[in-house]
């Protein structure tokens, strides 16, 4: 009996770089429709993550599939689906943006549906030569290249750095607007926490190449709380990090907690996501 088919499932996936563990027995599963930040500090693995799922880096152990394919045995309609923005683009130098945009649209059917509102909003000259383009110009043009064919997963790495404010304004905005309208799956990479928290539903954070957090925004909020002080283990949590303060982040939060954490003169509090995201980096 077959089990449902995933956007992306990612099984205890490890990959070594010499000495270094860069991923360690991580694992994943985006559900369709769902967008998911991948956070972590510097050198936590998420670059090399990525490079195992689009298949430019093979992994030492576990398994990746793609729409239930292993992702050794891709088919082109499944390679089609997924669109791809790196954190810089480069290559195609002497293509005109016009003639890269054509010219990929011939390795394509002719009946795949285009998407102009990429087009529209990353404003390039179609007579401007690649090479002659500013870094945030290429950063649009590989936006455009990657979702401009509706894909239903997108994968984006570091893909607003090098952007304007408004572009990258207007770019957090359509993003999840396309998401929405095709069903899309979206697992994006950024140190800008506050537009991740913005548009994405799932947080999974990782560190040395572990998964540290997989929470959806809902279970945040209502789940994880940062504590004055060590809870008793009556309380039933698990302590994510200590908080640089003394406090501590803990998660399974529940309603009936507040009482008892007044009872024992215990500080509750929300997290945001950035505060929370530097607790667990350290
Ligand atoms: N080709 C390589 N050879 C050796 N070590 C590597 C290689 N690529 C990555 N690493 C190491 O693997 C670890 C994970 O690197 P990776 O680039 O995946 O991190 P990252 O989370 O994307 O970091 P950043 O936020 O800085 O982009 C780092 O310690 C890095 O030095």
């Amino acid at each position: 009996m077959s089990g449902p088919v995933f956007p992306l499932e990612i099984t205890s996936l490890t990959k070594e770089f010499s000495t270094k563990r860069a991923l360690d027995n991580f694992s994943l599963t985006l559900q369709q429709g769902e967008i998911a930040a991948l956070l972590g500090p510097n050198g936590a693995g998420k670059t090399t993550l990525i490079g195992c799922l689009l298949g430019f880096l093979s992994g030492d152990a576990g398994s990746i599939r793609l729409f239930g394919q292993d992702i050794a045995h891709l088919t082109p309609e499944v390679r089609n689906r997924v669109g791809f923005v790196p954190q810089t683009m480069t290559g195609f130098t002497w293509f005109k943006v016009g003639e890269l945009l054509s010219y990929l649209a011939d390795y394509r059917p002719a009946t795949t549906p285009q998407d102009n509102r990429w087009l529209d909003w990353a404003g390039l000259n179609p007579a401007a030569r690649i090479k002659s383009l500013s870094g945030g110009e290429r950063q649009r043009l590989a936006i455009v290249l990657a979702l401009r064919f509706r894909p239903d997963l997108i994968v984006l790495d570091e893909p607003v750095a090098s952007l304007d404010p408004q572009a990258r304004h207007d770019f957090m905005r359509l993003l999840p607007d396309y998401a929405h309208q095709h069903g899309a799956t979206v697992l994006v990479s950024s140190h800008i926490i506050s537009d991740l928290e913005a548009i994405c539903d799932r947080f999974v954070m990782m560190r040395h190449g572990k998964l540290v957090l997989d929470i959806s925004k809902n279970n945040l909020h209502q789940q994880v709380r940062y504590l004055s002080a060590l809870p008793p283990e009556g309380w039933g949590l698990t302590l994510l990090a200590p908080a640089e303060d003394g406090g501590f982040w803990v998660e399974g939060w529940h309603a009936a907690l507040d009482q008892a954490a007044l009872q024992e003169g215990v500080v509750a509090t929300q997290p945001d996501v950035e505060t929370l995201f530097l607790a667990l980096s350290r």
